[in-house]
């Protein structure tokens, strides 16, 4: 079966002249349907920009991104926005809430801007999947950190999409909380079949994921598959396989 998220020899270089970049440099991965992964690497090694060239945000340089079966480099700007529009959910560090909406409206706000319909049915089904149905009426300041990251959450994925992106989510988290929301993403990953891919500095938060790619000078360097049900120290290895890239 095709995956969900295709990367065929991607390359991206940034800025021009003498102060040329290469961030990404011949990246061929899938992503398929109903998993999650990790990306992690040091810093520079071109993980937002992988995220970010996925989700069709940025143009690759060179090569082929193929987005729920349709190749994004074909496409001119307002099918790539159509397509974004249709097939994708992002989450990110800040939660980017507004303050003065409820729970259920921040959720319902972008799809209102893009022109779709949203039914209250909706909204309440994708708060009552990140566990807030009893906090539809509330605002940002009447909620925890990670609460307001799963009004994100529900927000990024009211309307079903094929691909979660998340970069970073849990950064601006503390322990207890970051645990909550990433809790959340692998239930909706077991439960749902959401295919997500999520960018993070952490071990342990990489560690919730199927599969955690690592990316080194805009290369895959490496790449482990966790065995969920092993119930052993994933975060642990991770970290060493971090440590040894970063050495
Ligand atoms: N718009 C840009 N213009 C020029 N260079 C850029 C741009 N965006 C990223 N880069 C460079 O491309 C490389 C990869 O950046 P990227 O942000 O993808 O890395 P990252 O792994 O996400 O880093 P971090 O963990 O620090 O967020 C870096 O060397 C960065 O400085």
């Amino acid at each position: 079966m095709q995956d969900t998220v295709e990367l065929h020899g991607v390359r991206k270089v940034h800025g021009a002249g003498g102060r040329q970049v290469t961030a990404l440099d011949g990246v061929s991965i899938g992503f398929p349907r109903g998993t999650f992964t990790a990306i992690m690497g040091p810093s520079g090694s071109g993980k937002s920009t992988l995220l970010q060239c996925a989700a069709g945000l940025e143009q690759p340089t060179d090569g082929r991104i193929v987005l729920a079966g349709v190749d994004i480099g074909q496409q001119n700007e307002k099918e790539r926005t159509q397509l974004r529009r249709d097939h994708i959910g992002f989450v990110f560090q800040a939660f980017n809430l507004v303050e003065s909406l409820t729970a259920a409206q921040n959720v319902e706000l972008p799809s209102r801007f893009a022109g779709r319909k949203v039914s209250p049915e909706q909204v309440a089904n994708a708060l009552a999947a990140v566990g807030l149905a009893e906090r539809a009426g509330h605002r940002p300041s009447e909620l925890s950190g990670g609460q307001q990251q799963r009004v994100a959450l529900a927000r990024a994925l009211v309307t079903r999409p094929d691909v979660l992106f998340a970069d970073e989510p849990t950064g601006a988290l503390d322990t207890v909380t970051s645990q909550e929301v990433l809790r959340m993403m692998r239930m909706l990953v077991d439960r749902e079949g959401q295919t997500t891919l999520m960018v993070t500095h952490d071990p342990v938060a990489a560690s919730m994921a199927d599969v955690v790619v690592f990316l080194k000078d805009g290369r895959i360097a490496d790449r482990i598959q966790l065995d969920r049900h092993s119930g052993g120290n994933s975060a642990a290895a991770i970290a060493t396989h971090m440590a040894r890239l970063e050495a």
